[in-house]
């Protein structure tokens, strides 16, 4: 059995757990390889919002030939989840759903433009990440040097910018919204490849260590909780396996 409750995702390869159908149903549950990928602002979302949820981690080819064939996969590919009876890809479809669901999209249309802008250009940033990490070794170091380049010359100005200009505590609106934990997700993502990075930015820091301390983004930083650690060899390998890339 591959599912694990929130309390059990320490590690993707620990002891199966003992599931109990009728207390899980009514948690989502998030398919996706074992580590961050297209999933972890998922998984960062949910946690942000105080939701638990079970996840099922695909090793096999034969788990993601299974997805298919049960016709779950809209157009073959993962993050796939299911919440509130229905079968969702497509990831910021998925986000979008859980932000508006968990009141995390503003207030109006306006507040939820700006919500999309922000999100759009860090998924952007945090993608650019993930693929670094399927580049060949000796690109890697390069890739990621460019990337916290971009990150401090195109991405932390511009926060810091919309963060000075109206001087609130949060991204939009004066509220928490999914920008900002987005935006924590990212600036972590950056410091795990430079950690100095946020040296110039004195407001993204303040913000960092705000949005940080929110209960439960706090409770998602602790060891132990769904949060995945980068990518490392084997994440890449069973990607690659899985997929056939
Ligand atoms: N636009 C999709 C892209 C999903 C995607 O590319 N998923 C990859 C894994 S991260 C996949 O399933 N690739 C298999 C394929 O495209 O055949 C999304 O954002 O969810």
């Amino acid at each position: 059995m591959l599912g694990r409750t929130w309390a059990a995702t320490i590690l993707c390869h620990g002891a199966p757990q003992e599931t109990r159908p009728e207390v899980m149903a009514s948690k989502p549950k998030l398919y996706y390889f074992c580590g961050r990928g297209r999933m972890e602002s998922i998984r960062w979302l949910l946690a942000a919002a105080g939701v638990e949820f079970e996840e099922e981690f695909l090793e096999t080819r034969e788990q993601y030939e299974k997805l298919q064939e049960d016709g779950r996969l809209l157009f073959g590919q993962v993050p796939l989840v299911e919440i509130d009876g229905m079968t969702l890809t497509q990831t910021r479809a998925i986000l979008s759903y859980l932000a508006a669901k968990y009141n995390l999209y503003g207030k109006d249309l306006k507040e939820r433009v700006r919500i999309d802008m922000y999100v759009d250009g860090t998924l952007d940033l945090m993608l650019t990440i993930a693929l670094a990490a399927f580049s060949a070794p000796e690109d890697r170091e390069k890739a990621q040097a460019s990337i916290v380049q971009k990150a401090k010359t195109r991405y932390f100005p511009a926060f810091e910018k919309i963060l000075k200009d109206h001087g609130e505590d949060y991204l939009i609106g004066n509220k928490f919204s999914w920008a900002d934990i987005q935006l924590l997700e990212a600036i972590l993502m950056v410091e795990e490849l430079d950690a100095p990075v946020l040296s110039d930015f004195p407001l993204l820091k303040a913000f960092k260590t705000r949005i940080s301390n929110i209960p439960t983004i706090k409770k998602f930083l602790q060891p132990g909780s769904p949060r995945k650690p980068p990518p490392d060899r084997h994440y890449v390998e069973t990607v690659r396996r899985v997929l056939q890339f």
